[in-house]
């Protein structure tokens, strides 16, 4: 049996939602995350698969041993599974270190090898006032690690984070898994900000399953619009300028639409075969410029990496080979 396993798991909330069957079966080690739209049903799953909620229907198992639901249990929750909420509490004017004491089940040096995974050895001495949001985050996720889960289960960890949080926190999960052998399962609202992270996403879409693949293809390859919008800009193209695009890379008409990233399209004088438009708007984004341009009537947005375009320039609007997806 797989490491984590959900098969069929169904509640519905009131009268407006419904988590559909759920099925998911996630390795030991694996990098799993589930990414939806808010209100897409994330936090019930993952509280289902905690056992801190109780589903209408069907189970979770965790090596091998059926999670109970919250009904079934006196205190809701399994020992070997660890559930970083996003409304945490850590005591007030406690330090780090005490805080920490309080729920260490492990011999000290062991401790302060996850505290140095955590990034909060320099912190065990500070009070917790005296933390900052991304700060008492870490501290609050080297809690749970203590008292040594299989299983991390998170729940929006990067929301509220500035970037430099991020990326420590972003780090801090990636050792969590390689270092200390700790399976983790995230939550998020944007999934760009698991990219790097997850060997998988599965994406929810108002309690429903969409779509589960490694995070390239989902980018490249998503099976609807609303997967391609939580994974950044794209262009849509309609069925008559799809079929000019795929003239253009030798492929054959299909009359359906299609999807291409900005960064999969390019500016290039009138001369090269492309769909001709003008530019109407130039953006700068540090790395890169991006440029609206009115091909026909749709407006495509195309990244383009020089400042050698202005407004009102006309152009060739290229696309590079193999990226264009249709729906
Ligand atoms: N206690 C509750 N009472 C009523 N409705 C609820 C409750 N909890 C969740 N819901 C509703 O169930 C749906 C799914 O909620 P859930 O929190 O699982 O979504 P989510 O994808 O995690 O959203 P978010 O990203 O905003 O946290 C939402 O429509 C929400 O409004």
């Amino acid at each position: 049996m797989p490491f984590l396993e959900v098969n069929g798991l169904t509640k519905a909330i009131g009268t407006s939602f419904r988590l559909e069957p759920i099925d998911l079966v996630q390795a030991a080690g694996q990098r799993l995350a589930i990414a939806g739209a808010t209100g897409s049903g994330k936090s019930t799953l993952l509280k289902l698969i905690a056992g801190l909620a109780q589903p209408d229907a069907g189970t979770v198992h965790l090596e091998s041993a059926r999670v109970l639901g919250a009904d079934e249990k006196l205190l809701p929750g399994h020992p070997r599974i660890a559930y970083l909420s996003q409304h945490y509490e850590l005591r007030h004017h406690y330090r780090v270190e005490e805080l920490l004491e309080y729920a260490n089940k492990l011999p000290y040096r062991e401790a302060l090898w996850i505290y140095d995974v955590c990034r909060i050895t320099h912190l065990l001495q500070r009070k917790e006032h005296e933390l900052s949001g991304g700060e008492k985050q870490r501290v609050a996720t080297a809690r749970l690690l203590i008292q040594q889960p299989a299983l991390l289960l998170l729940d929006e960890p990067f929301s509220n984070l500035d970037r430099a949080h991020k990326t420590v926190m972003q780090q801090v999960l990636h050792d969590i898994g390689s270092e200390l052998g700790i399976t983790c399962l995230l939550v998020t609202h944007d999934p760009l900000d698991s990219l790097s992270w997850a060997e998988e996403i599965l994406v929810l879409q108002e309690g429903r399953r969409v779509q589960q693949a490694a995070p390239q293809l989902l980018y490249r390859q998503p099976a609807n619009e609303y997967v391609a919008g939580l994974f950044g800009p794209y262009n849509l193209f309609s069925p008559g300028l799809a079929d000019a695009f795929a003239g253009t890379m030798a492929l054959p008409a299909s009359g359906r639409k299609a999807l291409l990233r900005p960064e999969h399209l390019r500016l290039a004088p009138v001369s090269e075969p492309g769909a001709r438009g003008i530019i109407q708007r130039l953006r700068y984004f540090g790395a890169h410029w991006e440029a609206d341009v009115l091909v026909g009537n749709a407006t495509l947005t195309v990244h383009c990496a020089q400042e050698q375009w202005r407004t009102g320039d006309e152009v060739s609007v290229v696309p590079q080979p193999d990226t264009l997806w249709f729906l």
